[in-house]
């Protein structure tokens, strides 16, 4: 029986908050501090359940780490460990990135995670880098690795994560040469972006030509202070609920980021486009696959059906956030249905029951879902939010959301 529910009264919220740190910064931001030879001091507003997991892997593969209220200050070890032991939980980003970097730290590493996570994919990852010298002994976790990183040459299809091809560049970053080579534009490949300004911050080049990416001779300096800029993809629940009637001015955000999930703004401009032109309104989700499960939400406000396409990679996420955010809608009064990789949305929102899946962005969306709802709505197992926002209902309260 689910038994951590928590009930939103219709409504909705005024008010300022800032934008929590960047999840996907944060990751790589730590990652390439434990790579450096130097003391760097992180500055993260909010320690979600994934950024720690990957603050304690690094400490596990033996990084000191100081933590504070507001930031970390990372200082790298200078020997490599023998063995060590690192638990991913459930976030894919830290699972994809230790496979990579994991032997800059250790000469063998056993990950281990949990829940949904060793379903996720990982094996293409895998694959390049025993090709490229590596020893991992099984295709999914639990899973030991041996061996030394030493760059190489990767081949990678496009269909299963882009967070492979951050691993490479991450563990890239300290090694001769890598070359990676995809054979089409890849899903998500905004998220490499984000890599390769990290990476920059980090002093690291990354020669991105067509569908490759190349790293040679690189020397990790840090910037000695590191903030995280605030995260898009969070701030997107907000910037929905605004949409919808809500006044909340979001502090924070860069808006010549490389967050691909700053394009929230546009799907909310086309939404207001198509409320009076008759024409049906179809959002390609492929590469922003977080922000399926607010987008379907706004969607209702349409008069006519209207598509989610592209959505495959939603299907390898916390849940399958194909099922979860069709089932969220249904059970939430809307009408949809899942076309094969596409999600038909219709009927409007008016309050009920939702199982968050286990997903956080589905615990959000279905919260933002009270700005439209005529009944309340009760969310089973909303703890799933601490995976990238452990205050989202402090936030929510402040703005004046009344829970129960
Ligand atoms: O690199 C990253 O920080 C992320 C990449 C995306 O995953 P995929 O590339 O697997 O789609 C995204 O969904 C995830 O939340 C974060
Ligand atoms: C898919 C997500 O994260 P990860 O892949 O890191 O688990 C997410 O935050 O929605």
């Amino acid at each position: 029986m689910k038994t951590d529910k928590i009930t939103i009264k219709k409504g909705k919220l005024k008010g300022e908050i800032d934008a929590i740190s960047s999840k996907s910064f944060a990751h790589r931001a730590l990652i390439m501090a434990g790579l450096s030879d130097s003391p760097t001091e992180i500055f993260i507003n909010e320690f979600s359940k994934d950024i720690n997991v990957t603050i304690k892997a690094l400490e596990d593969l033996g990084a000191y780490i100081e933590r504070y209220e507001d930031k970390i200050i990372l200082i790298p070890s200078k020997k490599k460990l023998n063995k060590a032991i690192i638990d991913m939980y459930e976030s894919g980003s830290s699972l994809r990135f230790f496979t990579a970097v994991s032997t800059h730290f250790a000469k063998e590493i056993k990950i281990i995670g949990e829940k949904r996570l060793s379903q996720r994919p990982n094996l293409a990852l895998i694959e390049n880098l025993r090709e490229n010298g590596l020893s991992i002994d099984n295709d999914r976790l639990p899973f030991t690795i041996s061996g030394d990183f030493l760059g190489g040459n990767f081949k990678l299809s496009h269909d299963e994560s882009s967070q492979y091809i951050t691993a490479l560049l991450l563990a890239g970053s300290k090694s001769a040469r890598t070359f990676i080579e995809l054979d089409n534009l890849a899903e998500s490949v905004g998220y490499v972006d984000i890599t390769i300004d990290v990476l920059k911050d980090f002093n690291v080049d990354v020669i991105k030509e067509g569908f490759s990416y190349k790293i040679e001779n690189p020397k990790i300096i840090s910037p000695k202070k590191y903030y995280v800029e605030g995260d898009w993809s969070n701030s997107a629940f907000f910037y929905g609920a605004n949409l919808l009637g809500s006044d909340i001015k979001i502090n924070n955000l860069n808006f010549n980021t490389s967050q691909k999930d700053k394009e929230i703004i546009s799907i909310i401009e086309r939404i207001k486009e198509h409320k009076n032109n008759g024409k049906t309104l179809k959002i390609d989700i492929s590469q922003i696959p977080d922000l399926a499960p607010i987008t379907a939400i706004l969607l209702t406000t349409l008069d006519k059906p209207s598509y989610i396409v592209n959505g495959k990679r939603l299907r390898i996420k916390e849940s399958d956030r194909l099922i979860s955010t069709c089932q969220m809608l249904n059970n939430l009064g809307a009408k949809a249905e899942i076309r094969g990789d596409d999600l038909k949305v219709e009927g409007k929102i008016k309050g009920g029951v939702v199982d968050s899946f286990n997903d956080h962005r589905i615990v959000m969306a279905a919260s933002i879902a009270s700005n439209l709802a005529s009944e309340d709505i009760t969310i089973l197992d909303y703890k799933a939010v601490n995976k990238s926002y452990p205050n989202f209902f402090n936030d929510f309260e402040k703005l004046g959301g009344e829970l129960r």
